[in-house]
């Protein structure tokens, strides 16, 4: 069993409600392996000042810069749509035309107040030659289309948010929060005072070449430090981003709690838990931190499967760390919390076996 450090937390998971905090020590043989579970919970004592402030980066237009330091997990953003349209049902899969949205962005668009119809035209925009003179001057399908994120069952514009430039190592994520109607940015990293913040508009599984491909919509060619890395460090980080992505594709059919008990199951389970570690450290050397909290619930369940409960306890638990700071009432948090505390109480019980049977 590997030792883990105890980490302290803190955030609090809901303002006025304080949960127990016990730490949990588990021992076998002469190692154990520490963790606080349920999380230790401790006021909030994030600095009051914005953390983050708007400037120009050089070459990049505006861009978003830490006011100070910010931990992992940081929020640094929550903002709600000024403008949301939906997904149009019969054009699942295609684009939406141009011109279409043009209509159902301006239509949104006049309701707005005058100091919001003015923040969203002072958003930047790309747009191909006589793009806009062909939609009768109305720039607004291309403002949308160069900055709008998605609102779960359609897209929304988030003129804050609008301003935080791209990059394919970015140092923040973003998650809608269903609950809150809101896209929350957070850090996936420690992000030094002055640092810029990027999160990334496309997947980042993709390879360099196909990377700028799709950021051609945006009109700019990404220079970040996965971009320009020398060839042969290029060609080593598509590789590991192909096989993150085609690992993650695999693990999305296998991610139940079934025990495997047929030895050939169980000899595909164990294998497929070893790749889960080989996934978990190709994500971390890859820099692609906001692929974590998803890396660590497939490490968690494939652990589980063959009932190696401690690796699963442990992964579990750092998969609900990451989310609970995203958002303490979302989807994902509150199912790494139960999977948590299941796979605890399995842990326990094993070590508890294994005990007795001397
Ligand atoms: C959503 S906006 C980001 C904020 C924008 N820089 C501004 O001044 O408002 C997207 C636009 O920012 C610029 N941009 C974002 N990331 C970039 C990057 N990595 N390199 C160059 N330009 C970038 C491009 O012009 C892109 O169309």
């Amino acid at each position: 069993m590997r030792r883990e450090d105890h980490r302290s937390h803190s955030f609090c998971l809901h303002p006025r409600r304080w949960i127990y905090a016990g730490r949990l020590v588990l021992r076998r043989d002469r190692s154990e392996t520490r963790f606080t579970w349920p999380i230790q919970l401790q006021k909030n004592h994030q600095p009051h000042q914005d953390p983050y402030t708007v400037e120009l980066s050089p070459g990049l237009g505006l861009g978003a810069f830490a006011t100070h330091d910010l931990a992992t997990g940081s929020i640094i953003l929550r903002e709600a749509p000024v403008i949301r349209i939906s997904r149009p049902s019969h054009l699942k899969g295609s684009g939406y035309p141009i011109a279409e949205v043009t209509r159902v962005v301006r239509e949104e668009y006049t309701k707005l107040p005058p100091a919001a119809q003015d923040e969203v035209l002072s958003l930047t925009y790309h747009a191909k030659p006589g793009e806009v003179a062909s939609l009768n001057n109305d720039p607004l399908g291309v403002i949308f289309r160069t900055n709008a994120y998605n609102t779960g069952d359609g897209f929304g514009l988030f003129p804050k948010i609008a301003r935080i430039n791209h990059s394919c190592r970015p140092n923040a994520g973003y998650y809608w929060s269903e609950a809150l109607q809101k896209r929350i940015i957070y850090a996936t990293r420690e992000i030094a005072e002055g640092e810029e913040i990027t999160v990334s508009y496309i997947p980042l599984t993709l390879p360099q070449s196909e990377r700028q491909h799709r950021l051609n919509r945006y009109g700019f060619t990404c220079t970040c430090s996965a971009c320009t890395l020398p060839p042969p460090s290029l060609a080593l980080s598509d590789t590991r981003r192909r096989d993150i992505g085609t690992a993650l594709s695999a693990f999305s059919t296998q991610l139940n709690l079934t025990i495997s008990s047929s030895p050939s199951a169980l000899r595909k389970a164990r294998k497929n838990a070893k790749s889960s570690l080989e996934l978990a450290k190709l994500v971390e050397g890859e820099g692609l931190a906001d692929y974590l909290p998803e890396v660590c619930r497939i490490v968690a369940i494939s652990h589980a499967r063959v009932g190696d409960w401690g690796t699963a306890s442990v992964w579990a638990n750092r998969g609900f760390e990451g989310w609970v700071r995203v958002d303490q009432r979302g989807r994902e948090t509150l199912e790494m919390f139960e999977l948590t505390g299941r796979f605890v109480e399995m842990w326990k019980e094993q070590i508890r076996n294994e005990t007795e049977r001397g």
